[in-house]
């Protein structure tokens, strides 16, 4: 199989904080993007820019704040910039076609299902995905307001072997580069703990929205699903490559896991806790490093009104979320067995199910 690339491109990148597309910038991304596909790889392009390219057309003086305004340029926007990128991806010989999704397809099975064989199809025909944020139809809830984590999701559904988030600012900093000229660039990130998350602020531009926070947060989910990240600029010819193959200006990301059946993306991304777990020490080892299932007997502790088959975070003795899994006893019968060695916990129950609280194909690790 070619070896798949997501390219995100943030609306920094691509337009100015006047609004309207920068007609080269989108030129200049079209010749690198083809430039992977000659040298072999099978890129994906995950865009923003809908909003910022179309607020100006509709008279908005500026970026708009409310949500109608934002949708109904987007609306504009959205079409001049499929437009641009099939016009200057035309000149390579690189065809293109449009992907617009929500968060709540990524919630529902089928549609993600859905979502995943149309995009095997174009690539299978070497059609260029150009994937977007259905901004018609996201509102608050559905919406992942920035694309960061939209590349990352799609990253993990299509198995990538790399994502490239492009963006403004050569990097993560140590600070907010326009707030602190003295800052310096981290160019590597073997695991992003909270400091890391500590040092990245907000959008620094008009038009763009994450910030470097976004980005921290897609690196996270693209790594726990074994895909490397880079962060960074890209600007001259050939700099696209160059970032792909880890000499680029901007920060790596390194990955942690290996790719995540849509079962286990789902568990991570999109489920939702309804109780906790605190584990001990060895449990932690045996579930982060051990790739082992969790046992009665390193569970210090359970809270929430949780029964068989729900979700439940885990969590360690300090209250650092460790992850995620399906649990397989109710919390009261839990209760009666927390720390007890497994021949105990058999005498101790009338029949056991599972003996595992949660086993480890039912289980994902957040640590990134
Ligand atoms: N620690 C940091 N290092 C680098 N950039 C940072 C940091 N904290 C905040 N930023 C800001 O993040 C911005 C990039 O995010 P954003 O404006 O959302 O861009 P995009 O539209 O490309 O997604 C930069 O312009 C920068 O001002
Ligand atoms: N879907 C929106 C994305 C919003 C946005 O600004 O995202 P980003 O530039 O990635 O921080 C658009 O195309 O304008």
């Amino acid at each position: 199989m070619l070896r798949r690339i997501v390219v995100k491109i943030g609306s920094s990148s691509l337009t100015s904080s006047e609004g309207g597309l920068n007609r080269e910038a989108i030129a200049y991304f079209a010749t690198e993007l083809a430039g992977l596909i000659q040298a072999g790889y099978q890129p994906l392009l995950v865009t923003s820019g809908a909003v910022a390219a179309g607020f100006r057309e509709i008279g908005y003086p500026e970026r708009p704040k409310l949500l109608h305004e934002k949708q109904a340029s987007a609306a504009v926007g959205q079409a001049l910039l499929m437009q641009a990128y099939r016009e200057e991806l035309a000149r390579h010989g690189v065809s293109a076609a449009q992907v617009l999704l929500t968060r709540s397809d990524f919630q529902n099975r089928k549609r993600t299902g859905n979502a995943s064989m149309a995009i095997e199809e174009l690539l299978k025909h070497n059609v260029l995905p150009i994937i977007n944020e259905n901004d018609t139809v996201s509102v608050d809830e559905l919406k992942f307001g920035d694309n960061d984590t939209l590349s990352a999701l799609v990253a993990n559904l299509i198995r990538a072997d790399h994502l490239l988030i492009l963006t403004d600012m050569d990097g993560l900093y140590t600070k907010d580069p326009r707030l602190d000229p003295a800052a310096t660039r981290v160019s590597r990130v073997s695991e992003i703990t909270g400091e890391i998350y500590a040092i990245a602020g907000g959008a620094g531009s008009a038009v763009g929205t994450g910030g470097m926070r976004s980005k921290i947060d897609a690196a996270k989910i693209a790594s726990i699903g074994g895909v490397p990240v880079f962060v960074g600029k890209v600007a001259d010819p050939g700099d696209l490559l160059t970032a792909l193959r880890g000499d680029g200006r901007g920060t790596y990301f390194e990955a942690h896991g290996a790719a995540l059946s849509r079962k286990k993306q789902w568990l991570g991304f999109f489920s939702t806790p309804i109780g906790t777990l605190t584990v001990d020490v060895g449990a932690e080892e045996a579930l982060i490093h051990g790739g082992r299932s969790l046992l009665p007997v390193g569970v210090k502790a359970a809270s929430g009104h949780f029964h068989t088959g729900d979700v439940v975070e885990v969590v360690s003795a300090d209250g650092e979320v460790l992850g995620r899994g399906i649990v397989n006893y109710d919390v009261e019968q839990l209760h009666g067995i927390l720390g007890l060695p497994s021949t105990e916990v058999v005498k101790k129950m009338d029949s056991v199910h599972r003996l595992e609280v949660i086993h480890r194909d039912e289980w994902i690790s957040l640590k990134a």
